[in-house]
């Protein structure tokens, strides 16, 4: 069983995020050095009437890069067009798209690790000097022509910055790496979701969500929706932490955040591989799921709760994760090399 579509912070088709999604800066909670920073540079770019320097929001699912691309647009008044790398299947499909924009515009292109390289050639030159340079005709009488382009703001998203090429990467001006949310304003997550759906929420059942979301408030906005059906139905209506505690727990959802699929991979690695080193293709397969999830959704909260390293041989679980899944700690190292130790 697994409860993967309500707690991985992954996009689901029908995304319910929209609602909750704050409008404006201000409004935007935790990510403070970036926020301050944005804020400086909307403001520079709309004193000068410029277009904004490109920049690349990076960070694991569901932190809010989409949102803040939105906001960025709206704060510098100017028009948002979206689309994303793996949609723009030829050359001439980010031409157009970027002969269309109207001066100063922001063009989103989400997951932009996954354009193609033809299109991504077409993309340097855009960024660099507001210019395309396409090819007209084929064979002999083919001929290159330049057009000059609006200026424009390309804002790209990616969940893994390290698949850049490098000439991509350095063409963002404004690189932001978006960080898990602290408790605190995960805490501050719930109560405005709370607020914006009605809901009846004790600031310790806030506190309990928050403190159960993985550190990203796209898994705040899913919980709360879960934990208010659950109070709707089972409670008198109010979330308490009595109530939050106990819808979480129905969901598979442990005290440390975790779901069920994050208990398999740790389980897998204590289990069949006693401790690591394993490789991220091992896992991905014993876990039938695709290496990018593990990768992009699993492994960066598991690593920053420090119950998992990535070393160069491959993943091994650290002592914290042995007492959270309650397992008597391998003796000596964690390779097992020394089991027969003590
Ligand atoms: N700072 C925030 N304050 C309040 N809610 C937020 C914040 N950041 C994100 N959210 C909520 O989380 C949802 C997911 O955010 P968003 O879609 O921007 O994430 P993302 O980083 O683009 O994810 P992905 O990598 O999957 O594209 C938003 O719709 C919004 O409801
Ligand atoms: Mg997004």
């Amino acid at each position: 069983m697994t409860d993967q579509p309500i707690h991985t912070p992954q996009r689901q088709p029908d995304d319910p995020d929209a609602a909750l999604r704050p409008k404006s800066l201000t409004e935007f909670i935790g990510q403070e050095a970036a926020r301050d920073n944005l804020r400086v540079f909307v403001e520079a770019a709309r004193a000068r009437g410029e277009a904004m320097d490109h920049v690349l929001f990076f960070g694991p699912p569901g932190l809010g890069k989409t949102t803040l691309a939105q906001i960025v647009a709206k704060e510098l008044g100017v028009g948002f067009r979206a689309t994303s790398g793996p949609v723009i299947a030829k050359a001439g499909d980010l031409a157009a798209l970027l002969t269309n924009l109207e001066p100063n515009d922001v063009l989103f292109i989400d997951e932009i690790h996954r354009l193609n390289p033809v299109v991504e050639e077409v993309l340097y030159p855009a960024m660099e000097d507001r210019a395309l340079d396409i090819i007209i005709g084929e064979g002999p009488s083919a001929r290159s022509v330049r057009i000059d382009l609006p200026p424009f703001t390309l804002v790209g998203a990616t969940t893994r910055q390290g698949l850049l090429t490098t000439p991509l990467r350095d063409r963002f001006g404004i690189p932001v790496r978006l960080i898990f949310y602290t408790e605190a304003e995960l805490t501050e997550v719930v109560t405005r979701g709370a607020r914006l759906l009605g809901v009846a929420m004790a600031a310790e059942g806030a506190r309990e969500i928050a403190r159960r979301s993985r550190g990203t408030p796209r898994v705040a906005g899913r919980l709360l929706r879960r934990v208010r059906d659950f109070a709707q139905v089972r409670a008198a209506g109010e979330v308490t932490a009595e109530v939050a505690d106990e819808a979480l727990t129905r969901l598979e959802i442990d005290a440390l955040g975790l779901d069920a699929m994050d208990r398999r991979y740790l389980t897998m690695i204590a289990d069949i591989y006693k401790g690591g080193p394993v490789g991220v293709e091992t896992l991905a397969a014993g876990l039938a799921e695709p290496r990018d999830t593990v990768e992009e959704v699993i492994e960066p909260f598991l690593i920053q709760l420090g119950l998992v390293a990535r070393t160069a041989r491959g993943r091994c679980l650290n002592d914290a994760a042995w007492s959270h899944l309650g397992l008597p700690h391998p003796n000596g190292s964690q390779t097992g090399l020394f089991d027969s130790g003590k």
